[in-house]
C-alpha cells in the first residue's frame, strides 16, 4: 500500500482552491479546455472536481496503457446522479459498476443485440428507414434544389432504427398528430438535457442542500415518465408474443429465469439503447454531411465511388459497404475529427493503480480525452483538415483512432453504429446533389449536450438526383 505522502499523484496544471478545487477552470466545451491544460502539463494530470481526484489522459499511449495493463482496474464507472435517476439505481449497461451483473448485461446484449447475426436480422429495417429518409428528402427537393435543416431527418432515422428493433415499431417523425410519438420524443430531449459529464453536485456535497435538490427533482419526474412509457412498450409485446423484437426476445429469456430477466432490466437494456444508440450515431451523419459540403471535391469523390460500385439501377445497401472504402474512410475521418463523445463515458478505479509511472489511487475518477487523441500532432499529419485520404495511405495515426473507447469498456453498439452511419451517408450521397446555402463555408463549432453535436444545425441545399425519380417510383 502506498503511503499518501509517498505516492506520486500525476501533475496538476495549477493550485486547486479550497473546497471546488478546479471546477473553476472547467467552461465548456470540456474537451477543448482540457486538452489546453494537457498542453501545459502534458499526456496525462490531475485535477479536483470539489472533493474527487480526477485524472485526464490525452495521448494515446497512455490511452493504451490504461486499457490494456490496467484494463481491469479501470473498468468501473463513478457513480452520478444521472445515473441513479436515469440508470435505474446503476444497474444498466453503460452505467453499471463492474462486476458481475455488468458482465451479465453485457454477454446478453452481444449476443442479443449487437451480434453480427442479431444485426443482420435487423438489416431489412435499417434498409426500410434508409429509404423513408431518402423518401422524406425527396418531396422536398425532387425538382430543384431545396433549402433542408437536416438534424430532425437524421434523428429520426436512428430513433426509428432503434425503436423498431427494440419494440417493432416506428415512432418518430409520423405527423405532429401522432401524440404517442411527440410525447416520448419530448421526454429523450428532455433526459439529454440533464447530461454532460454529470452534474456539479455529484462533487460538491454542499451543492446538494442548494439546487441539487430541483435537479434530483426534475430527473426524478422525467425517468418515472419514461419508465412508464418503457414499461407500456414491454407490455404491448407481452400481448402479442412471437413477434421478432429485442423486447420479445428478452420476454422469452425472462420465462426461463425470471428472477434475472425482470422487466426493470430489459427497460434498462431498452433505456440504454434510446439514449447511447441515437443521438451518438445521428450527430456523426450530421459532421460528416458538413465536413463534406465544405470540401464539395470529397463529396464528387464519393459519388464516384458509389456511382461505380452501385450503378444507379437500386439503392446503396448496408452490403456494399464493405467494397466502398472511400465512404467508410469519411466515416473514420469524421469521428476523428468529430468524436460524438469526446470524452468517451468516464471510467473509475477500482484499485490503487500506475499509469506512465504514476500512481492513481483507488476511486479515481478517469476522462480520456479522444478528441485531443485524434488532433495528436505527434501522431496525425496536419491533423485539424479534413482528409479522408490519410486512411487510403495508411498514415502512421490510422490504427489510433478510438472513438468507441478500447477494452472491455467500449462501445458495444461500434458495428452498429457503423452500420448506421456508412448507410445513411451513402444513401444521402448516392440519391441527391448537395451544395451549402451560401459560399461561407459551414461553421463547425461544437456546441453543449451529451454526445457532442454542432453548435448551429446544419441546413443544406440539396436536389434529387435522376436515379431517385426512378427509384422512388418503381
Ligand atoms: C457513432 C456512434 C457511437 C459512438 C461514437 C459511441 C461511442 C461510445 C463510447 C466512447 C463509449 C464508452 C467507452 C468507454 O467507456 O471507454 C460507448 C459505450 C457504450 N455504447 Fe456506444 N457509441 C456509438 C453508438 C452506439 C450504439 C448505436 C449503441 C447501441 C445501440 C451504443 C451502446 C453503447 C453502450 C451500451 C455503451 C456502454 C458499454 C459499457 O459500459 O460496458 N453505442 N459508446
Amino acid at each position: 500500500i502506498v503511503n499518501r505522502e509517498k505516492r506520486k499523484l500525476p501533475p496538476s496544471p495549477v493550485a486547486a482552491f479550497p473546497v471546488i478545487g478546479h471546477l473553476h477552470l472547467l467552461k465548456p466545451p470540456m474537451h477543448r479546455t482540457l486538452q489546453k491544460l494537457s498542453e501545459k502539463s502534458g499526456p496525462i494530470f490531475s485535477l479536483r472536481f470539489g472533493g474527487r481526484l480526477v485524472v485526464v489522459v490525452s495521448s494515446h499511449a497512455v490511452v493504451e496503457e490504461c486499457f490494456t495493463k490496467n484494463d481491469v482496474a479501470l473498468a468501473n464507472r463513478p457513480r452520478t446522479t444521472i445515473g441513479k435517476y436515469i440508470g435505474y439505481n446503476y444497474t444498466v449497461l453503460t452505467g453499471a459498476p463492474y462486476g458481475e451483473h455488468w458482465r451479465n448485461l453485457r454477454r446478453l446484449s452481444t449476443v442479443e443485440i449487437f451480434s453480427s447475426a442479431r444485426l443482420n436480422v435487423f438489416q431489412s429495417i435499417r434498409h426500410d428507414e434508409s429509404k423513408l429518409m431518402l423518401q422524406k428528402l425527396y418531396r422536398k427537393c425532387k425538382s430543384d434544389y431545396a433549402r433542408v435543416e437536416v438534424r430532425p431527418i437524421f434523428s429520426d432515422l436512428t430513433l426509428n432504427n432503434i425503436t423498431r428493433m427494440v419494440a417493432g415499431k416506428r415512432l418518430f417523425g409520423q405527423g405532429e398528430d401522432d401524440e404517442e410519438a411527440r410525447q416520448f420524443q419530448d421526454l429523450i430531449k428532455e433526459i439529454f438535457t440533464y447530461g454532460g459529464i454529470s452534474s456539479p453536485a455529484d462533487f460538491f456535497p454542499l451543492l446538494r442542500w442548494i439546487d441539487y435538490q430541483d435537479f434530483q427533482k426534475n430527473l426524478a419526474r422525467v425517468s418515472g415518465k419514461m419508465d412508464a412509457k418503457l414499461q407500456g412498450l414491454i407490455d404491448e409485446q407481452r400481448r402479442n408474443r412471437g413477434s421478432n423484437t429485442m423486447i420479445d426476445h428478452l420476454l422469452g429469456l425472462q420465462e426461463s429465469q425470471p428472477e434475472y430477466y425482470t422487466d426493470k432490466i430489459i427497460k434498462g437494456i431498452m433505456m440504454v439503447m434510446l439514449l447511447a444508440g441515437t443521438d451518438t450515431s445521428s450527430v456523426t451523419i450530421e459532421w460528416a454531411m458538413s465536413a463534406l459540403l465544405n470540401h464539395p471535391e470529397k463529396l464528387d469523390k464519393a459519388r464516384a465511388e458509389l456511382d461505380h460500385v452501385v450503378g444507379d439501377d437500386r439503392l446503396v445497401n448496408e452490403s456494399d459497404l464493405s467494397k466502398l472504402p472511400y465512404i467508410h474512410n469519411i466515416v473514420s475521418e469524421t469521428m476523428r475529427l468529430f468524436p460524438a463523445t469526446p470524452l468517451l463515458v468516464p471510467h473509475e478505479s477500482s484499485e490503487d493503480c500506475k499509469i506512465a509511472g504514476y500512481d492513481v489511487p483507488k476511486g479515481t475518477i478517469l476522462l480520456v480525452n479522444a478528441w485531443a487523441v485524434h488532433r495528436d500532432p505527434e501522431i496525425w499529419d496536419d491533423p485539424t483538415s479534413f482528409r479522408p485520404e490519410r486512411f487510403e495511405d495508411g498514415e502512421v495515426g490510422t490504427p489510433k483512432l478510438i472513438p468507441f473507447g478500447m477494452g472491455r469498456r467500449s462501445c458495444p453498439g461500434s458495428n452498429l453504429a457503423l452500420r448506421m452511419v456508412g448507410l445513411a451517408l451513402g444513401s444521402l450521397i448516392q440519391c441527391f446533389e448537395w451544395q451549402r446555402i451560401g459560399e461561407e463555408l459551414v461553421d463547425l463549432s461544437e456546441g453543449r449536450g451529451i454526445s457532442m453535436p454542432k453548435a448551429i444545425p446544419l441546413e443544406a441545399r440539396c436536389r434529387a438526383r435522376d436515379l431517385l425519380h426512378k427509384l422512388l417510383t418503381t
